[in-house]
Formats: C-alpha cells, structure tokens, sequence
C-alpha cells in the first residue's frame, strides 16, 4: 500500500527558518526579493503599469513594513502560494525556474520568522478581487481573511513585529544597511521611510540606477580611475588595476580588481550579485586558483544559487564561466605586456606568484615570465630571457642559500647561476626548455663547481703538499676532503662543496649509523659501495690567510686552523652542522682563543712558544708598572 510522507510542519518552518541561512540578515533579502518578483509579474502582465517601487518603512513602534505595487495576490494565490510551504509562483508549468525572477524554491518569507514571531502579508491582485491578509505565525499556523479596507491600491504589504530580542534587525539604522547591501543595484526604485518623519520629509532613495561598470564615459581613463576610486571603497585601498570581465553565456558582466598587495592562494572571495541582488561577498569558486591577486564584482543572470541563496550552486555552468574568466584574465595581462610594460613591471613586483604559478601550466604566460618577471641571479635581478643573451645555457640552483654560497664563486668561474629557490622558480625553468628546444637549461652540481675552480701551478701545489696533508687528516674523521684552487673572490677562504652524489651516499652513511642491526644490514650493503664522493673543503689561495695557513709548519694550530676553516664555510654556505662539526668548530674556536691569549711562559719569555699567534696582548701587567 502507497503511503505519503508525513510532514512535522513545526519542525520544517523552524528548519527552513532558523537553520538555513548564516544570518538574520537575509530576512531583508528575501522581502526585497519578492516585492521585486512581484514588480516584474506585474509589468510582464500590464507593460503599461506604473513603475516598480518599494517602500520600506520602518515603523516607531518597532515593526516594519514592505510595500511593493507589484501584482499582488488574490485570496485563493494567499493560500496556494503563502501557505503552503515550498510552493512557489515563479516556476514555469515543467517545475522549472523562470528566469525573471529570483526567487524560485517557495521558502524565503519563512526566513522572516529569524526576526518576527508573526508576518502579515496584506496584498490586492491587479487581477482584481478584494484585498486579502494573511497572517503567519512561526509554529506554523496561519490566518487569511478578506478586509476590503485592508489596502486600496493593487500590490502588497509584509508587516513584520519583531521577536523577543530580534527588535534590532528591525532599527531603521540596520534596515537601511541591509537593503542597501543587498538592493542597491535592482532596477527597480527602493526607498526609505523615516519613522517619525512628518509628512514634508523626503524617501530616502536606497537603489543606484547603474552599477559601477554599467555607466558610460567618453574617456576611458575617466572610466578606469571611477572604477578604481569604487574598487577603493570595497577594498579599503586603491586596486593597482582593473579588468573588464563578461561571460554572455551566463549573464556574467562585473569587474575585477587588482589587489594592492600580496595576497595568499584561497584568502578573501568575490562579491556576486544574482539578477542584480546580492547574493555572496565572498564566492569563492569564481576565478581559477591562480587568479587570487583578483577581487571580483559581477552580476549573473544566469548561474544558480544554493536554496540558501548565499553561494553559488557549483554546476557546469559555474566551471565554464571559471574557465572564461580564467582566459580573460590572461589576456588581459598578455596585452598589458603588449601595451602597458610599465604596469606590468608593477603588477609582477606584487603578485608575481600568481603569475608563476599560472607560467606552470600556460604556455603563455610562461612566455610572460620569461621576458618579463626578474629572476634574482649572480648578474643581478633580471628577466630570464636577458639572463640568456650572456649565457648559453641557464644553469640553476634549487635552494636560496646554495645561490648564496655560490653564486659570486660560479659566476667568478665562468658559471652563472639562476636562484631558483623560491615557489614554481625550478619548474618553470624546467618547463622553459621543454617550451624551447634551443634553451638549455641545467641545475647547479655543486660539485662541478670544483672542476671548474683554476688550479694551482705544479710548483705551488708541491709548496702546499704538506698542508693539504694535514688537512686531510684533521678532515678524515669529518668525512671530508681537502683541495687547494684559486678563485675569486678573493674574500671567500674555504669553500664547502658537497656534490649530489656526496651528498646521497652521506645520507646512507648517517642513516647507518642511527639504524637498528636489522636496517644496518640492509644498509651496509650501500656502504659496501667503494666511497669516492665525499664532500670537498676547497681552500682559496687567493684568500692572503689561506697562503699564510698554508705556509705553516705542520702542527696543532694548522689543525685547529684546517677545522676552524672547515666550520665557517659550513657556516657561511647554511649547510646543517652534525655534532662533529660543531664539536671541531667548539674545538678549534677555543684553541684558538687559547693561543691568541696564551699566558707569559714563567721565566719572562715574551713570545708564545705554540707558533703562529700574535704577539701576547699588551693587558699583561708591566713589571715597570707601580
Ligand atoms: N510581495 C509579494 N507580492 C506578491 N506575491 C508574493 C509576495 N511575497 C511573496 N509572494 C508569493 O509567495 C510565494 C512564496 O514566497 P517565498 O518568498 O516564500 O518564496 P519564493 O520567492 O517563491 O522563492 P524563494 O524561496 O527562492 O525566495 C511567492 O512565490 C509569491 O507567489
């Protein structure tokens, strides 16, 4: 046997009232919506009526009033489409939505009961018949009686008394803010009553007759500066730029704004009007990701709104308008390379994360990047496309203190370097080659780096034969070797270099040692491997210190020397220090500090006997001293 669901009437008013929406504001939404619904049945039935016109009019005692001389309602409409919950008299016979209207589900005037525990509708149809109110309460019972007297002309009437605590949403301060939010570009007049002024005082009109995008300028400059001063208001501060933006497909024209500042993937959202109401301040699903250096404005007569009316219903619709927008963006930013160099160089200097992370993915705008975004490089900031005219291949290193470390050493050598440390700047060099065969491009083996360091002349190598000796034992147990070369600059005395294959087979080696004998064994079959890559410590003879170390007999001081040397290139090159290093740059610091404030030898020796420190400081007490 077929039975009907059963509906707890109580439960689906408070539901639909109190539970869908975010916030008792779109009380006022809902009420504007179908004063203004009614406006167009009305001029759709009789295109010779009066113009459209709500009047709010918040009232002394507390209530409000809605007045529209739209088309009204018969007493058979008040009950079909007031009391019945979810029928609506804006669908077509099919169910479907019609696109002149904008409410569409049948339940907006229950998200009055947010604010009112009674709404009275008092209404008279253009189609003639008496005038009829009905009164609804928020435990779902309702009223309608005929009252001839109730209204004279054609339209209706919604009288809201507040509920217990709810008198605020109702205050003509908060009234005029929220009808202004969400009203102000209807095409329709909407205007604002004073309560308690007398009959002299003026409405106070709350609609704008065109938005911002809409008015036309002979002067497109003038157009542009009206549109920033308005992006200025909405943003708080001037936009740096503004786009022109439609999509015909989905009733889709606004604009959108560039912020001034930086601003982060997935922060802030986009103000959407649908069919000239607003219905979000912060859509979010509007533009692709990478546009998030935009603020848009639109309005669309076509995309759907959730029930709540307070997002976008995410449908195909809404993916293509993204991918329009997307493009438009694009061309935009294309043609300002084209005709407006000089705001792009200011766009990129703020937003050029977006657009690197839009060059990751588009041809064109990889392009863009390439000719115009600087890249930080051992030549100084330039664009990839300059960097290529005095290089032949673009060679990169992936983290910001590798570039430090190396970049004036590579650059000296022949090698100049792209700092490609920051977000998408290696994937876009990558990808930069696959766009063009003829650009070759390659990241930075650090370890090339030593091949590429000038030796020393077989004379001066035997001179430092000895020295590299020494080194090389204090190094050993770092896991590190010694090399002597002459590079530039000459400021730099020792050079850290590990290459990548140092690097991997040191990971294996520290990984051995802090693993359980099961994992050991696995690993020591790496270790087996022959180690032949291990880090280098590349001395600078061009460094007038590292001659003078160099120089030294073999000893503790050029050990010390050998290990201090070696702690502050990994200092000076960021690398992570182990606790062998730091306990060699402990060791080494003290002694030398020891050395350079060693005691006077008992016997009045005047000179340290440990060699190569300077002369005793002069704090020593004199003898000739009183
Ligand atoms: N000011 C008005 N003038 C004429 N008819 C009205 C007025 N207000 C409401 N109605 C009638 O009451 C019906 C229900 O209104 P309600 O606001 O609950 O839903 P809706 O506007 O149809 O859809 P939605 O839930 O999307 O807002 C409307 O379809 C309309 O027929």
């Amino acid at each position: 046997m077929e039975r009907r669901f059963q509906v707890d009437l109580r439960g689906i008013v408070d539901l639909l009232s109190h539970h869908l929406y975010a916030s008792p504001r779109v009380y006022a939404r809902e009420l504007l919506q179908n004063a203004a619904d009614a406006i167009t049945a009305r001029r759709a039935a009789d295109p010779d009526a009066a113009p459209g016109r709500v009047v709010v009019e918040p009232a002394v005692d507390g209530s409000l009033r809605v007045h529209d001389n739209g088309i009204g309602l018969t007493e058979e409409q008040v009950h079909t489409f007031l009391a019945s919950v979810g029928r609506t008299s804006k669908r077509d016979e099919l169910g479907f939505a019609r696109q002149d209207y904008l409410g569409q589900f049948g339940i907006g005037l229950l998200s009055c009961f947010m604010v009112a525990d009674t709404i009275e509708v008092v209404s008279r149809s253009a189609g003639g018949g008496p005038a009829v109110r009905w009164t609804g309460y928020a435990d779902g019972r309702y009223a309608v009686e005929v009252d001839e007297t109730a209204r004279e002309s054609v339209g209706t009437t919604v009288v809201l008394r507040p509920r217990p605590g709810g008198g605020h949403w109702l205050a003509p301060t908060q009234v005029r803010e929220l009808v202004r939010s969400y009203g102000h570009l209807l095409d329709v007049d909407v205007v604002l009553t004073e309560p308690d002024g007398g009959p002299e005082s003026e409405p106070e009109r709350l609609t704008d007759p065109q938005a911002p995008w809409e008015v036309a300028y002979d002067d497109p400059e003038v157009r542009r500066a009206a549109l920033l001063d308005y992006g200025a208001q909405l943003l708080g501060s001037r936009p740096m730029e503004v786009v022109d933006l439609k999509v015909p497909e989905a009733g889709l024209v606004g604009v959108g704004f560039v912020l001034p500042s930086a601003a982060a993937v997935g922060q802030g959202g986009h103000r959407v009007y649908l069919k000239r109401m607003l219905l979000s301040e912060d859509a979010r699903e509007l533009v692709p990701d990478w546009a998030f250096f935009l603020r848009c404005v639109v309005d669309t007569a076509l995309l759907r709104p959730t029930a709540s009316r307070e997002a976008l219903y995410a449908d195909d619709l809404l993916d293509r308008v993204r991918e329009s927008l997307g493009e438009q963006i694009r061309g935009w930013l294309l043609d300002l390379s084209v005709h407006h160099p000089d705001r792009l160089a200011a766009f990129l200097r703020v937003h050029h994360l977006g657009v690197k992370a839009l060059a990751v993915r588009d041809d064109e705008m990889l392009r863009l990047v390439d000719a115009w975004l600087p890249f930080e490089t051992s030549r100084g900031a330039m664009p990839l496309r300059t960097f290529r005219r005095g290089a032949s291949m673009i060679r990169y290193v992936n983290t910001v203190d590798e570039f430090r470390s190396l970049a004036a050493i590579a650059s000296a050598a022949g090698t100049p370097l792209v700092n490609a440390g920051y977000a998408y700047d290696a994937e876009i060099l990558e990808r930069l080659s696959r766009l063009d065969p003829k650009i070759t491009v390659r990241r930075l083996d650090p370890g090339e780096l030593a091949a590429r360091l000038d030796p020393l002349s077989e004379e001066q190598e035997r001179s430092v034969a000895g020295f590299l000796e020494t080194a090389r034992r204090a190094l050993a147990d770092l896991d590190c070797v010694p090399l002597i070369r002459q590079f530039d600059p000459v400021t730099v005395p020792a050079l850290y270099i590990a290459s990548q294959q140092a690097r991997e087979q040191d990971n294996v080696r520290r990984n051995l040692a802090g693993a359980d004998e099961l994992w050991s064994d696995v690993l020591s079959a790496f270790a087996d491997v022959e180690i032949e890559h291990r880090p280098e410590l590349v001395f600078n003879w061009r460094h007038p210190l590292i001659r003078r170390i160099a120089g030294s007999p073999s000893g503790p001081a050029l050990r010390n020397a050998v290990e201090a040397l070696y702690g502050q290139a990994l200092l000076a090159g960021h690398h992570p220090l182990r606790a062998a290093d730091t306990a060699a740059l402990n060791r080494s610091f003290l002694a030398l500090l020891e050395r350079s404030f060693a005691a006077p030898e008992t016997g009045g020796g005047s000179t340290p006997t440990s060699g190569g420190g300077p002369a005793p400081a002069a704090d020593t007490p004199s003898e000739e001293m009183p």
